[in-house]
């Protein structure tokens, strides 16, 4: 037997479409991916900006920030990634339930990873942003000067050094994000949000 085998699930008396219809709006994910450095964070935290000032609930999980509470515990071999996203992936699940359009800025390298959180969602809920931008200029950007130490050995499994990044096949949206502003890339994933009648 699961260990789950004798847990109830309880349904919740305010429904997640009883919170949509109040807010005014549908929640989903944006699950942004790509490279360290190419990004991710920059872009979630601008259009948090964005949907904030218009009185939208939105609220980002970052990998950086997760990595020092909930998931404290996980390092970068492929095993923990996994989990690493799983979990994530739980905690985004709360937050589409309780009526929020949450941004989540994690590599999440592994396409297996990305579609087991796909899957967790309703169709429509899971909006995949591929953030991409080639490898040589994240290595430029390499704000925390990680892609140096990489190079030098001193971290391994380092994303696009010593550890694979597999480009996402059919994501909801790509985002140039080395010929495209920030503020250019926050209008594409707002007009997805109108165009698709989340907003
Ligand atoms: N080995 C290795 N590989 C990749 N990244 C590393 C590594 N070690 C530390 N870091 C820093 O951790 C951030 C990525 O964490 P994530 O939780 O997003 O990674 S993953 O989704 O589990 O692959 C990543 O942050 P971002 O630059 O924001 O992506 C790095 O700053
Ligand atoms: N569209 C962009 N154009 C130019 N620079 C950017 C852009 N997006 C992010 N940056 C810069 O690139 C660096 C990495 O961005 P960050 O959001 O931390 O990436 P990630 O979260 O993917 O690691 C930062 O110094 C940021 O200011």
């Amino acid at each position: 037997m699961g260990k789950s085998s004798h847990i109830v699930w309880h349904d919740t008396l305010v429904t997640k479409r009883d919170r949509q219809l109040r807010n005014g709006h549908k929640s989903c994910v944006l699950w942004f991916t790509g490279l360290s450095g190419s990004g991710k964070s920059s872009l979630a935290n601008a259009l948090d900006v964005e949907l904030f000032h218009q009185g939208i609930k939105s609220y980002v999980l970052d990998g950086d920030n997760i990595r020092h509470g909930l998931n404290k515990d996980l390092s970068f071999k492929k095993e923990d990634r996994k989990e690493n996203i799983r979990r994530v992936g739980e905690v985004a699940k709360l937050f589409v339930d309780s009526g929020h359009i949450v941004s989540t800025a994690f590599i999440s390298p592994f396409y297996e990873d990305r579609q087991l959180v796909r899957n967790m969602f309703e169709q429509n809920e899971f909006i995949e942003v591929f953030v991409d931008c080639p490898l040589h200029l994240c290595e430029k950007r390499d704000p925390k000067g990680l892609y140096k130490k990489a190079r030098l050995g001193e971290i391994s499994d380092f994303t696009g050094i010593d550890s694979p990044y597999e480009v996402p096949i059919n994501p909801e949206l790509v985002i140039e994000a080395d010929k495209m502003t920030i503020e250019k890339s926050v209008q594409l994933v707002m007009s997805y949000l109108k165009d698709s009648d989340i907003l």
